[in-house]
């Protein structure tokens, strides 16, 4: 039987502060109405999530909310200077309370990316497409060749990572592969990509693109199926849930599901709302569905997850024999 993963995660919105203007997001907040999370707030949800099963913090935030002026303040509410002392006390409360910090900040630099490190499982950063399209033209962190950059250096940093293109945000059939075969490059050079992420774009009301058609199911399948052609097959192909369909883009090679959360929604899609375990059991009874950490296997054996999480990782890890399970679609360990 064909293994399909998901983690089991929760969702801390760190900050909906950006300096970028994503056409399709409605994430992303001006000053009047942006929030911080609050070290209390971040603590209920990671005892929630504890208490729930949880094996994932999925840390997502604006890019370089510092940029905007006035977030110093927000920063100060909390008592902190700068943003990322706040991110790495945030990723070790966390792994207090037994849950693996995955952080998706956007654009970082070399240095704090190799500052968060330590502290997390893996990272991630979507490449979104190697073209220059008009839905990022307000969005000086959607540049293809620093997004290309900035997962090169966490590849040199050795971070096991998460990336992927959004599809239907005007880039062509040519942009699709392009960006699929730019990322297998760097996972050539660097091994350190766990897996793509295809994902869907979802018309959000209020923004610039809320008319603009989501992408058809025949286009997803067919995305879907390329990145499985043109990706070695350790690199596990995501499709989110809740955004499409996941039987036929899993019969078109996907076979892995993302971050799945009990408690939290996805904030990033907030109307789309994942479902639950025992549904996915059903819709996927012919596959074996299977909990895994944010961190995959063969990055656990080569000691590239964050050393602070060390300890939860090795014990996560073997808590439920996943450490020795043999697997025969996949190479998975
Ligand atoms: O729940 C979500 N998880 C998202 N994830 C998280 C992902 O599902 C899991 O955190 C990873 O599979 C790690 O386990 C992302 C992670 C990234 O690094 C980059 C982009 C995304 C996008 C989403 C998303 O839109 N919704
Ligand atoms: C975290 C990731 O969420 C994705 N993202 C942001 N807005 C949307 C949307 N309207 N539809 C689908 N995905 C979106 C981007 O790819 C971002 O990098
Ligand atoms: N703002 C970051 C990015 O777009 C993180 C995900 S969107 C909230 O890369
Ligand atoms: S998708 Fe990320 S970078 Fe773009 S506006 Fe939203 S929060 Fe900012």
């Amino acid at each position: 039987m064909k293994l399909i993963t998901y983690s089991k995660n929760i969702f801390l919105p760190v900050t909906n502060l950006c300096r970028n203007r994503c056409q399709y997001c409605s994430f992303r907040r001006n000053l009047d109405e942006a929030h911080l999370i609050s070290r209390s707030a971040a603590q209920q949800l990671l005892e929630e999530g504890r208490d729930h099963g949880c094996s994932e913090a999925l840390f997502t935030l604006g890019e370089r909310p510092e940029e905007v002026e006035g977030f110093h303040l927000m920063l100060a509410g909390e008592g902190r200077e700068d943003l990322l002392g706040y991110l790495v006390e945030l990723c070790e409360l966390a792994i207090e309370h037994d849950l693996l910090p995955h952080t998706n900040a956007g654009l970082l630099s070399e240095e704090d990316l190799a500052t968060l490190q330590p502290y997390n499982a893996s990272m991630g950063l979507m490449l979104e497409s190697c073209a220059k399209l008009d839905a990022h033209e307000q969005s000086p962190g959607k540049n293809p060749e620093l997004r290309l950059k900035h997962i090169a250096r966490a590849g040199r940093l050795h971070i096991p990572f998460t990336t992927g293109i959004l599809v239907g945000i005007g880039e062509s059939w040519q942009d699709r592969i392009q960006s699929i075969q730019a990322i297998s490059r760097l996972h050539d050079e660097h091994g350190h990509i766990q897996e793509v992420i295809v994902q869907p774009f979802d018309p959000k009301p209020g923004t610039a693109m809320s008319t603009h058609p989501r992408p058809e199911r025949e286009d997803l399948v067919r995305t879907v199926r390329l990145a499985r052609e043109l990706l070695p097959r350790e690199v596990a192909v995501q499709v989110p849930p809740n955004l499409a369909d996941p039987l036929p883009l899993i019969e078109a090679g996907a076979d892995d599901l993302g971050g799945i959360s009990p408690i939290t929604r996805d904030e990033i899609n907030p109307n789309s709302s994942w479902p639950r375990e025992e549904e996915l059991k059903r819709s996927l009874f012919a596959y074996e569905l299977k909990e895994r950490l944010p961190v995959y296997p063969r990055f656990i054996r080569r000691g590239w997850h964050g050393s602070k999480t060390r300890r939860l990782t090795a014990a996560l890890a073997s808590e439920d024999g996943l450490r020795r399970k043999s697997i025969s679609s996949r190479e998975w360990w």
